[in-house]
């Protein structure tokens, strides 16, 4: 089992957003993580990433989270956040190359080998162009972009992805999902993606978890699943 998630009770003081949340997933998959605003996606994230307490338990190939030593440093999880901010200027093939860091020793620097490799997913993304500028200077959805090429980079097991097709335009939200799919269905990795696009999500396979939802499953993705899920969150209020 690649991941279970048993019994998840997680919030924050008085108030609990994800009450007795289960799901097992047996092998690679992409699983779209769907709610209203609010409902607590992130905060399952947090739970992932053991910021925040919660009962129950997340295990990872049968191992508690709890008990895994530092998952992102060993290639087990890699994160993506919502928001990323960088407020110092730094060219993005040097940003992109420190997805490589747990292939460093501390304090070891990158070799010719590792830019070539960051060059490389940033022309899988068509974005080669922006190679020497500086990230700052990027649009919001190009930061995104750069910010995705350095999670390719750290080639985890498991990714997390808060609204990594936030701020894209039509074209690349199409070609960040076909990507997704592309690490699940070529490379094997399992992709957990918090996302608004229900619409990107139609093509693929994979599975849906709607978070709004009484109690929440993994349903197999299919057009007529999306649809009835946008309907139900349509047609709901957010849950209080
Ligand atoms: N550290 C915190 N302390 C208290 N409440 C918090 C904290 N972090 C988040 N919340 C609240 O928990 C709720 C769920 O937040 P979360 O970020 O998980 O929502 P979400 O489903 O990811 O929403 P969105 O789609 O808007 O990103 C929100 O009402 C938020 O204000």
């Amino acid at each position: 089992m690649i991941i279970e998630v048993k019994n998840l009770v997680a919030g924050y003081e008085q108030r609990v957003l994800l009450r007795n949340l289960s799901f097992s997933v047996p092998a690679p998959a992409f699983i779209a993580i769907i709610g209203h605003n609010g409902v607590g996606k992130s905060t399952l994230f947090k739970a992932f990433q053991q910021k925040i307490p919660y009962q129950g338990h997340i295990l990872i190939q049968n191992q508690d989270l709890r008990h895994i030593a530092k998952p992102t440093a060993t290639g087990i999880l890699g994160y993506l956040p919502q928001k990323n901010i960088v407020s110092f200027p730094i060219k993005v093939h040097e940003l992109v190359v420190m997805g490589l860091f747990r292939k460093k020793k501390f304090l070891e620097n990158y070799d010719a080998t590792d830019y070539a490799q960051a060059a490389q997913v940033v022309a899988q993304l068509q974005l080669s162009d922006l190679l020497d500028h500086d990230f700052t200077t990027l649009s919001g959805g190009e930061q995104q972009l750069i910010w995705l090429a350095q999670l390719m980079l750290q080639d985890a097991h498991i990714c997390l992805l808060d609204e990594p097709s936030q701020q894209l335009d039509v074209y690349y939200k199409k070609q960040v999902y076909s990507l997704l799919q592309d690490w699940v269905l070529q490379h094997q990795k399992t992709v957990l993606c918090i996302t608004h696009d229900l619409h990107n999500l139609l093509p693929l396979k994979g599975y849906l978890l709607n978070l709004s939802k009484p109690a929440p499953s993994l349903e197999v993705i299919s057009p007529e699943v999306v649809l009835q899920n946008q309907e139900y969150l349509e047609s709901h209020p957010r849950r209080l």
